[in-house]
């Protein structure tokens, strides 16, 4: 075999590998003319090298992002530099099915690109290659994490039952409300509610009749609520809700419309009618009130006098205000 022979057959090789490896390879020349499109292009779009070799790229990929594309490649010729495009900032480009069987629920192929330019030998680069990398099955793993993360993240701030905000997650946003009504001055109002003779509820109905009074209190309370409103499981049936920017009127009133639907609706466990009140302690935001705990010390102390006045009320720190 002559050297010549081995060249070829290297040559030859070399070939073979760029039409089966599992990176598409695409090459272009300054008018977006393609001059090489292996195997993987031809695989995942249906469109053969030879109708598409010497053809202007996008008129057969019409929804490519020519604009962003041409500026790639535009600094890559000019920079003579490669330039990586990961999926995390552009998920793809080129629209392909997703083929993996593992990961057959992404709903397309993720892919990462590399731009590389091509030197001719008087070193002007007139070609640039275009290499499409398959990373559906790192996107998809990634994005489950992602999303894993965020579900436990959601799970350490909520409480398993209502799905309010934990008590943790709700003392820290109240501090944070505190904190930013000390240096704003902003209205804000704090109420603690509890659900009367609870203990009674469960003696009777047992334990899981309970648990399904708290949940449609909770439900009563989040249909009541403005989105910036922070509602929270304080405790077993007690619950608090920091109300920003609202009037202590505007406060009494929400709690007794809460108060109201939950008198008049019982709870329906299917073999009994539970029927059942709260009671609830209003106390707004005061310059006197030197911490988060006073604030909620002074809800509390609301609370304990609505629940001396016979229950079933509002009351606002000293003042009761029953409005039946
Ligand atoms: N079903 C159920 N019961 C709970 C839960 N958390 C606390 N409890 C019960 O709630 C009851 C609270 O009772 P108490 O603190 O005496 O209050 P109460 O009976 O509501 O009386 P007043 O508040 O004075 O009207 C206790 O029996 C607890 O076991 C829960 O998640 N589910």
């Amino acid at each position: 075999m002559t050297v010549n022979q081995d060249d070829m057959l290297e040559f030859h090789w070399l070939m073979d590998m760029l039409e089966t490896v599992e990176v598409g390879l695409i090459v272009l020349d300054s008018e977006f003319r393609v001059h090489v499109w292996n195997g993987f292009m031809e695989n995942h779009s249906g469109v053969t090298a030879s109708r598409i070799k010497e053809r202007d790229l996008f008129a057969f990929f019409p929804d490519l992002p020519e604009t962003w594309l041409r500026r790639k490649v535009k600094s890559v010729r000019m920079l003579k530099t490669r330039a990586f495009t990961t999926w995390e900032q552009r998920p793809y480009l080129f629209h392909f099915r997703n083929t993996r069987p593992i990961t057959g629920t992404a709903p397309y192929m993720y892919q990462n690109l590399t731009i590389s330019p091509l030197t001719s030998t008087d070193g002007e680069v007139r070609m640039v290659c275009l290499m499409v990398y398959d990373v559906t099955d790192v996107a998809a793993g990634n994005m489950a994490l992602e999303q894993a993360n965020e579900q436990l993240l959601r799970l350490s701030e909520t409480d398993r039952l209502t799905g309010l905000l934990n008590r943790g997650t709700w003392e820290n946003l109240l501090k944070a409300d505190y904190e930013r009504c000390r240096r704003y001055g902003s209205d804000s109002v704090l109420v603690m509610f509890d659900i009367d003779h609870f203990k009674a509820v469960n003696d009777t109905h047992g334990h899981v009749a309970g648990d399904d009074v708290i949940r449609r209190t909770s439900e009563v309370l989040l249909s009541n609520l403005r989105h910036a409103d922070l509602a929270g499981r304080y405790g077993g049936e007690e619950f608090a809700i920091v109300l920003p920017e609202t009037t202590v009127s505007g406060a009494v009133a929400m709690c007794e419309r809460i108060r109201k639907v939950i008198a008049a609706t019982p709870v329906d466990t299917g073999t009994a009618q539970i029927n059942y009140t709260i009671s609830l302690g209003v106390a707004p935001m005061s310059k006197d009130i030197e911490t988060p705990t006073q604030w909620i010390e002074r809800a509390d102390a609301a609370l304990y006098q609505a629940k001396e006045g016979g229950r079933n009320q509002t009351c606002v720190t000293d003042v009761p205000s029953r409005a039946q």
